[in-house]
């Protein structure tokens, strides 16, 4: 359901939520898929893929860049690769997409003269700068603008030199992620090392080793922060993505507010993806852990945050800094949303989240316009608080088009009203 509404009120209602909703593809194994499909050689197939704003920004960019790609149904996608990639006329445009423009910085080498990947303004805020000088340091000449955020001009030189790379994943996981997928095309044998060890969302990695395996990739690592990653290419396959778990999040989370029963089609044992692991912190509610270390489920802390400000216990969230870097500063969003229902709701203390949780919220909550700041997850979770309390507007509704184009349609089957205005 597209809105096109300034702000959505979700009609709460006393009753369970209970029903069965299709969640959509996974956003970071679609993105990885379609890349890794574009950089083979013959014809991939892809199904239960994700079709969003961010995967569509990522087959756009690949389209430009002479992939021919066709869609056989709704979520199933064929890519032809050519074993190359051609200088695109214009620059790609990648909105908001974190993956797309990460993950293409890099595989933009591949092409022979400059190309300029380029977002929206959100996306002129979010640094690449630590990607950008691993690749410059790689031998591949890349620029950005003195605030380290896109526009990225790659003056590719039509391949990958390979060899070490030293890497900073602390911002972001899909810095790492955008080298490894690169990497089977390059001239030499790689070995990208982590600079650090504690790097957050390790979880992505693994995705990225296995849509790389599953296209014929070898990787191996001798310790924990390398890997070596083999000169193989890769092979054509037919690529089944798996539901997205961060989208799954919602739906646990209103089972638990609104105690019903949300049949999903899947168990929370059957993603491999990181934010399933919230499935688990949820099971105790309304009394949470009093500490969430979000590092390893960054994108679940805005549906967790929201789950906690109706549970019995203060949650403190850490680990979490760099949501301050998505598509907007999330810790700043949510404590903004929370303190609008209720002031006092939450607090910040450096980069921790602290959500005093009221089970009585429903009777003490505000009616409010939370600003999602264009953010899908702000608009997403905090329609879990318009479940049960009265008056809880959301702005730019259109945003969970992001990732999740069919949000509040399959709220809607579940029998939850809405507002426009
Ligand atoms: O690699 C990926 O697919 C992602 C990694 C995470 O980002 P960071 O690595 O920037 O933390 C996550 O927040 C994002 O939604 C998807
Ligand atoms: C952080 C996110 O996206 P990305 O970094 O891929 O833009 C997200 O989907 O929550």
């Amino acid at each position: 359901m597209t809105t096109t509404s300034p702000t959505i009120e979700i009609l709460c209602s006393p009753l369970p939520l209970c029903g069965k909703v299709a969640v959509p593809g996974s956003k970071s194994i679609t993105n990885r898929a379609l890349l890794v499909a574009a950089l083979t050689t013959g014809t991939s197939s892809l199904s239960g893929a994700l079709v969003s704003d961010d995967t569509r920004y990522m087959m756009k960019a690949l389209t430009q860049l002479g992939v021919r790609i066709n869609f056989s149904s709704d979520t199933n996608i064929e890519l032809d690769g050519t074993g190359s990639l051609k200088q695109p006329s214009d620059s790609l445009y990648l909105g908001n997409a974190g993956t797309a423009i990460r993950f293409l910085t890099a595989a933009c080498a591949l092409v022979e003269g400059k190309v300029v990947l380029n977002g929206d303004e959100h996306m002129q805020k979010r640094p690449i700068h630590p990607l950008i000088d691993s690749l410059n340091t790689a031998g591949i000449h890349v620029t950005v603008p003195s605030s380290g955020c896109p526009p990225c001009t790659v003056y590719g030189q039509g391949f990958i030199p390979g060899g070490t790379i030293n890497i900073s994943g602390t911002l972001s996981s899909q810095f790492i992620s955008s080298l490894m997928l690169v990497a089977p095309l390059s001239k030499r044998a790689t070995t990208i090392k982590l600079a650090e060890d504690n790097i957050g969302a390790l979880g992505y990695i693994e995705i990225t080793r296995a849509v790389m395996e599953a296209f014929g990739a070898h990787i191996y690592q001798d310790d924990e922060n390398s890997f070596h990653i083999a000169r193989t290419g890769y092979t054509p396959c037919h690529f089944r993505v798996e539901p997205d778990a961060s989208a799954a999040t919602y739906f646990w989370a209103a089972e638990k507010l609104t105690g019903g029963k949300i049949d999903l089609g899947y168990t929370p044992n059957d993603f491999s993806q990181p934010d399933a692991a919230a499935h688990r912190l949820m099971q105790s509610f309304p009394s949470l852990p009093t500490l969430i270390d979000g590092a390893q489920i960054q994108d679940a802390i805005p549906t967790l945050a929201v789950l906690a400000a109706f549970g019995s216990s203060t949650v403190r969230f850490t680990g979490i800094a760099n949501l301050r870097v998505k598509e907007c500063d999330r810790i700043a969003a949510v404590h903004k949303g929370l303190n609008c229902i209720k002031p006092g709701l939450a607090t910040i203390e450096g980069d921790d989240l602290i959500v005093v949780g009221d089970p009585a919220l429903p009777k003490h909550a505000h009616p409010c316009t939370i600003d999602t700041m264009s953010d899908h997850r702000i608009a997403m979770s905090f329609a879990l608080a318009g479940l049960k309390c009265r008056g809880i507007k959301i702005s730019e509704p259109d945003c969970v088009g992001k990732t999740f184009p069919g949000y509040w349609t399959e709220l809607s089957k579940l029998g939850v009203l809405f507002s426009y205005t």
